[in-house]
């Protein structure tokens, strides 16, 4: 895992070395800054101390230690923002592919991995690694110096760094990993939370949830608390640790060492000058749970490999009017184990207007998620023009089925910009032939902005049938050849649905699906086809009426005369 997320910081490395060597050079300019006046005090012993030559030095030592943080600063954040970027389009470019069928469940949790699981490992690798390299390159050279001095101030010295960089990091290290998964487990549990409260804010008001939910939201923050509270004391003791051990080390290095006190003295300062260099080890041991974490689930999305994907070589539609088929088709939702549907077959002709009723649960949705492709059956297949929806580009298919659903979700703009939604190029005339086609276009002529009006996403100056309508008219405005309607006019009064259905009348070459619960809502149809209760049966309970070719375990019925 580590070497693939290397690969991914590749391009950020150039910067990330020159970071490093900024801050070897800065942590350098500290030791030298403890260092230096501690020299300058035993040369004062002898009287021959230059002070302006020594002011000099440490001024000099501070601007450019001042400096060289800057540098090391900015070189990181420049490694940092390209990581952070790149990261962030792998991820897109992974969970586009993924939508609509298998991001159902989960949107809290990937909000919380494009955001902070991506923030965790950029902040490992680039503001991390870097300060854990010149953790080992600076106390390792004033080891040197220190051996160099005498094997027994070498020995303290190690010693003393071996403690600082390897034991006092590792204090607590299998609570420390405990909080950091805990932690990352419950906030991802929190931001799915938080985007439940905001996506049905309206139902929680409605069912006077709010104080359950905000009890709920405080139980995942109690929860949250406990790991930051067992991370913390660990970062507590460290710190502790972190504070006695370089008072320990000038304390032995003058006590047991051989070689001249002013020598000891300055080493003894090098020492407290490198010391902070190894907090950056605590840094890489406290990050590196969190960030290996972090790391592994944001892979994990990468390597999800979408379910339904474009073929290798697309086939193409027919030109022309074209007719739906649904064949022997079994299909279970992911981790379920009952078929919602199984051995379900049914035939639409081209241009034909059918009406799939059945009860709530029978599937009817699911046989439409079908035909866009949102899933792919397990068995048996979807043809969409005779061609199996599998073999077609799934832009092509999308193109040629549009699909409107009972909640219609808006986008902010204007009435124009969700009905270029799916037709980019719309022109206005276009606009409001859809808008006619709808029922829609005296509401929005109604509007001093007319197609202007604009739209939020929480449409408050939409009714629900109006959503439904603008709904609608965004897919009449692709001039889809085949129209799945999935309760798509429940929200309408009898005449509106009446005159929705003339204006598909008047689209003679479209293939149209409308998915109802009651006949009375699907009346003008060439014919209805019931599905029955989940699941759906075996071929073995087909009635004879089942064996016509158009339906199999769905009831064909006769046309329903245009009632209203
Ligand atoms: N995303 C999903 N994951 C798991 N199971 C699902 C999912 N969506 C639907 N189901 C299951 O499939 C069954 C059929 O659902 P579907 O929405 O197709 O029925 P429907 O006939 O359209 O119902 P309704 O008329 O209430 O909209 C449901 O009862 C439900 O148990």
């Amino acid at each position: 895992m580590i070497r693939r997320l290397a690969r991914i910081a590749l391009p950020a490395w150039p910067w990330l070395a020159a970071s490093l060597l900024a801050r070897v050079a800065g942590l350098a300019a500290g030791v030298a800054l403890l260092a230096v006046p501690a020299w300058g005090a035993v040369v004062a012993v002898d009287g021959d101390l230059d002070v302006v030559l020594l002011a000099v030095v440490l001024v000099s030592l501070a601007a450019a230690k001042g400096v060289l943080r800057y540098l090391e600063q900015f070189l990181g954040h420049r490694a940092a923002f390209d990581l952070i970027a790149d990261m962030r389009l792998r991820f897109y470019d992974a969970v586009v592919p993924l939508a609509p069928g298998e991001l159902e469940a989960d949107s809290g949790t990937l909000a919380s991995i494009a955001a902070r699981d991506i923030d965790r490992v950029e902040v490992f690798f680039a503001h991390t690694i870097v300060p854990a390299l010149a953790a080992v390159l600076v106390p390792g050279a004033v080891t040197a110096w220190a051996f160099l001095t005498g094997p027994v101030e070498g020995a303290v010295v190690l010693g003393a760094f071996l403690v600082g960089g390897a034991v006092v990091p590792l204090l607590g290290r299998r609570a420390s990993a405990r909080a950091a998964r805990g932690l990352l487990a419950e906030r991802a549990a929190i931001a799915q939370h938080v985007a439940e409260d905001v996506a049905g804010r309206a139902e929680i008001r409605a069912l006077h949830a709010e104080e359950t939910r905000l009890a709920a939201l405080d139980d995942l923050s109690a929860r949250a608390g406990r790991h930051l509270r067992a991370s913390g004391l660990v970062q507590a003791q460290r710190a502790f640790a972190g504070l006695l051990w370089p008072s320990a080390a000038v304390l032995a290095l003058l006590a047991l060492g051989a070689a001249a006190p002013e020598h000891r003295l300055v080493l003894a300062a090098a020492v407290i000058g490198a010391a902070p260099a190894l907090t950056a080890v605590e840094a890489f041991a406290r990050s590196l749970p969190l960030a290996l974490a972090a790391a592994r689930r944001y892979l994990g999305v990468l390597d999800r490999v979408p379910a339904v994907a474009d073929p290798v070589r697309p086939s193409v539609l027919p030109e022309g009017p074209l007719p739906v088929r649904v064949d022997a088709v079994r299909f279970r939702y992911p981790g379920s184990d009952a078929p919602v549907l199984d051995d379900v077959s049914l035939d639409v002709p081209a241009r034909g207007r059918v009406a799939l009723l059945g009860p709530s649960g029978s599937g009817k949705s699911t046989i439409a998620s079908l035909l866009l492709r949102v899933h792919d059956p397990e068995h048996g297949r979807v043809l969409v023009g005779g061609v199996d929806v599998r073999d077609l580009a799934l832009g092509d298919l999308r193109r040629a089925v549009a699909l409107v659903e009972q909640r219609t979700v808006l986008v902010s703009g204007t009435v124009l910009d969700n009905l270029r939604l799916g037709a980019p190029r719309l022109t206005e005339a276009e606009a409001w032939s859809a808008l006619e086609d709808a029922s829609l276009a005296d509401d929005v002529r109604a509007h001093p902005d007319g197609l202007d009006a604009r739209v939020a996403e929480d449409a408050l100056s939409l009714s629900g049938g109006q959503r439904q309508r603008l709904g609608l008219a965004r897919a009449l405005a692709r001039r889809p050849r085949v129209l799945v309607l999935d309760e798509a006019t429940s929200h309408q009064d009898v005449l509106t649905q009446r005159a929705i259905r003339l204006a598909i009348a008047k689209r003679p070459d479209l293939t149209a699906v409308v998915i109802a619960h009651r006949a009375d809502a699907v009346a003008g149809m060439d014919r209805v086809i019931r599905l029955r209760g989940r699941p759906v049966r075996s071929r073995k309970t087909l009635t004879p009426h089942d064996r016509a070719p158009q339906a199999r375990n769905a009831d064909c019925a006769a046309p329903t005369p245009e009632g209203d």
